[in-house]
């Protein structure tokens, strides 16, 4: 079975060139490390009402900074959704600087996040998928329909890496269809850790690095999932007859 490699380099100030990130911001407080993220991204999109989080949220995560400058420098590529949440004063600046403004108002089916993903893949039809990282902004903590909503499009673009990022943690997909490597940063991320088995349950999933590793073990919701584990070093081993949720803590400053 093929190995996937996972390391969130993304949040150190400065990262390798591989792999090509997009980010996308929803509609949720901007985390922190948002300007970050920002930097190390290649393609950067606003879900919907998200634009109005870069609009008023980063000059406040830049305050030494004059508000207007920001503004102008952290311009959106995109903005994609149903457009139901953006303000028309944000809509028509970014517009203004050539933002590209794509309006599915028809589509009550999708997400804005799911949109927005769609937009990516295409944007990247050319590139290794296994190349592609996408870093969603936002995606936690708020509504719990929106968060299941978005931890539904690591489902439901399950080849893609996708990674969900709040102020306090990081959530992706683990196919089953690979063995996978957690690298872990320990300046920034953990010890506290999750495996959880999403879509199924897990008939068996082994792990190794853990406080309390699987060996061979079922996990299911109504029976054993792995919640407040532990990471033990720094590289981390799992897998699994099922795709599974990781989850880990991001540390306070
Ligand atoms: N409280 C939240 N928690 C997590 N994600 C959120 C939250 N609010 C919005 N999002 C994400 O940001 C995206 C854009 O948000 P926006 O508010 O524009 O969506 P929306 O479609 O207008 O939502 P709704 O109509 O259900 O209020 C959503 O698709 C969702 O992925
Ligand atoms: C069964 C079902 N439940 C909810 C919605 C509503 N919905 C889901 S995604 C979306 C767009 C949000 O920007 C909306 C309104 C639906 N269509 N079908």
């Amino acid at each position: 079975m093929e190995l996937m490699s996972h390391s969130s380099t993304f949040l150190l100030p400065t990262i390798p060139p591989s792999p090509t990130y997009a980010l996308v911001v929803l509609n949720q407080s901007l985390p922190r490390f948002a300007p970050l993220l920002w930097k190390h991204a290649q393609l950067r999109l606003c879900a919907d009402g998200g634009a109005n989080r870069v609009y008023d949220d980063m000059p406040l995560l830049l305050p030494h900074e004059n508000a207007f400058d920001v503004r102008k420098r952290y311009k959106p590529d995109v903005i994609k959704g149903d457009m139901d949440s953006i303000r028309k004063e944000v809509l028509e600046f970014y517009a203004n600087m050539g933002t590209k403004i794509i309006d599915e108002s028809d589509d009550q089916d999708t997400t804005d996040l799911h949109k927005c993903v769609a937009y990516i893949c295409d944007w990247a039809q050319d590139l290794d998928k296994s190349n592609l990282c996408i870093l969603v902004a936002g995606a936690l903590g708020g509504r719990f329909d929106h968060e299941i909503g978005n931890i539904n499009v690591l489902c439901r673009f399950s080849t893609v890496r996708i990674i969900l990022i709040s102020d306090d943690c990081l959530i992706h997909l683990l196919p089953r269809t690979h063995c996978h490597e957690i690298h872990i940063q320990p300046t920034i991320e953990g010890p506290h850790c999750g495996l959880i088995p999403i879509g199924m349950p897990s008939g068996s999933t082994t792990t190794t690095g853990l406080q309390w590793d699987l060996a061979e073990t079922e996990m299911k919701f109504g029976g054993l999932i792995s919640t407040s584990n532990i990471v033990k070093g720094e590289k981390i081993t799992v897998q699994s007859d099922s795709d599974l949720l990781w989850t880990i803590n991001i540390k306070k400053l």
